[in-house]
């Protein structure tokens, strides 16, 4: 099964993703690099063309990675696409969660359209929480402990769940 991280932005995804996919011996997608690579900076694509014609990159993105046996990091707002929710259910789906404390820290340098501040990423989590929760298989909290250890439980709950 594809291994698909999904969670609100600065949770971790890409640098926990890579290091999983490592730890597994998979190939490593990160839907947003996809993206990058193939159209430029997401907030330029998000100046340029807007939301809607971003979010259709994003579902070629992701229908291509879930076809693949890889470990799959999905942009924030990827599972917002009913499509992808659907599509998910073959997937094994790991929530990374992190606490407003912990991002406070993690967001102040990158670019990102729709979190400015860490009320906008609030207002997105909060607006999102629910949705997370219902698509994960397993969930797991990144805001206190070193990246390894996240890797390693992670690693530990797909090894029993093949
Ligand atoms: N467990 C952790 N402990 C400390 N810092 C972390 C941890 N996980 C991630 N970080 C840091 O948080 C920041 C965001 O991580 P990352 O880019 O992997 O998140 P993301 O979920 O892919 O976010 P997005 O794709 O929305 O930008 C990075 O600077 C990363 O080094
Ligand atoms: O949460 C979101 O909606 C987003 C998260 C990022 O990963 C990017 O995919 C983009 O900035 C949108
Ligand atoms: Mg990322």
């Amino acid at each position: 099964m594809t291994v698909v991280l999904i969670g609100p932005p600065a949770a971790g995804k890409t640098r926990i993703g890579k290091r999983l996919a490592t730890r597994l011996g998979r190939p490593f997608i990160d839907t947003d690099h996809e993206i990058v690579a193939e159209h430029g900076p997401i907030a330029q694509i998000f100046a340029d063309h807007g939301e809607p014609y971003f979010r259709r990159l994003e579902r070629e993105a992701v229908v291509r990675a879930l076809d693949q046996h890889a470990v799959v990091s999905l942009g924030g707002g990827a599972v917002l696409d009913p499509q992808t929710q659907a599509d998910l259910a073959a997937a094994s789906v790991i929530l990374l969660t992190v606490d407003a404390d912990a991002v406070a820290a993690r967001i102040g340098t990158t670019k990102r359209p729709l979190v400015t501040d860490l009320a906008s990423w609030q207002a997105l989590v909060d607006s999102r929480a629910e949705l997370y929760a219902s698509l994960a298989d397993y969930s797991t909290d990144t805001s206190t402990r070193p990246l390894d250890a996240i890797v390693e439980e992670i690693a530990l709950w797909v090894e029993g769940n093949r």
